[in-house]
């Protein structure tokens, strides 16, 4: 199987161009190219797919194998890829999602796309304002958000500190979110920018959450501790989100790039 090897702010999928080639079963080749000893080394799988409405179609599957509705950084390397790889000719493009139809404002630079603003529609409140929850060991308030796919918020004062991989899965299994959840952990550095760490659903501690940034800015401008427009800062980059009240639409801008090209022999999954 021929891939490409893509990041958004260090968040590395293992890319499929699938006009060209055929997954028969995503969710083990998700699990068997993510890992980082056996496998190629990645985030998840992300399958650039053919669409009746929309320009492509992206399917995105966590390192576990399980499929997500929407990713953030993984959307804007299928942006890049579809221009760069001659799928579509246009900067302005819609990438058909399970969380729906999203629309990309790309910029390039020599002909290749190098930043792509994501229009990642209107955000959703999930939770009540305040609502704790009991999750190890202490009765934490979080904020609940989706943008297609589900995140917790949680504000602390030493992001650095945390220890994620002890604590990390206790948040995301927790009862509270029955098809589990990513968790951001947020400090409000002002009010033009937020330092996060995430760790989601089905891949563990990643260098960085589209979605996520994007849901923790959302609350942080829900809850008046920022501007309408903010820079998230996160362990592979930083993402600027802006959420246009009028429209009551929210925009992430960051950067996407291809890393490398390679082909996997795939008979050891069959
Ligand atoms: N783990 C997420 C999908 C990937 C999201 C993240 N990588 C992003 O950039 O938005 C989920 O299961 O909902």
């Amino acid at each position: 199987m021929k891939f490409t090897k893509m990041q958004g702010i260090g968040n590395d999928y293992v890319y499929v161009n699938a006009f060209e080639e055929k997954i028969d079963d995503p969710n083990a080749v998700s699990r068997f190219v993510s890992d980082r000893h056996f496998g190629i080394g990645s985030d998840g799988l992300i399958m650039i797919c053919p669409s009746e409405i929309a320009d492509c179609r992206m399917r995105m599957f966590n390192e576990d194998g399980s499929e997500g509705a929407m990713c953030g950084n993984g959307i804007r390397c299928v942006g890049k890829y579809a221009y760069d790889h001659g799928i579509v000719d246009s900067l302005e493009i819609d990438v058909e999602t399970k969380a729906g139809i999203k629309h990309l404002s790309m910029t390039s630079e020599n002909g290749k796309v190098v930043a792509v603003t994501v229009d990642m529609g209107v955000p959703e409140l999930t939770s009540e304002l305040p609502e704790k929850i009991h999750v190890n060991g202490q009765d934490l308030e979080f904020t609940g958000i989706s943008v297609g796919n589900p995140h917790a918020i949680y504000y602390v004062e030493d992001v650095d500190g945390l220890d994620l991989e002890k604590i990390g899965p206790d948040f995301e299994n927790h009862e509270r979110f029955p098809d589990r959840v990513n968790s951001e952990f947020v400090r409000v550095i002002d009010r033009e920018h937020v330092q996060m760490r995430v760790w989601e659903r089905g891949s563990g501690e990643t260098w960085a959450c589209g979605t996520g940034a994007t849901a923790c800015a959302v609350a942080s401008m829900m809850h008046g501790l920022v501007e309408d427009e903010v820079e998230v800062q996160l362990k592979g980059g930083n993402l600027q989100i802006r959420w246009d009240r009028e429209s009551g639409h929210v925009f992430m801008t960051g950067p996407a790039v291809e890393v490398f090209n390679g082909e996997i022999d795939l008979s050891a999954l069959m």
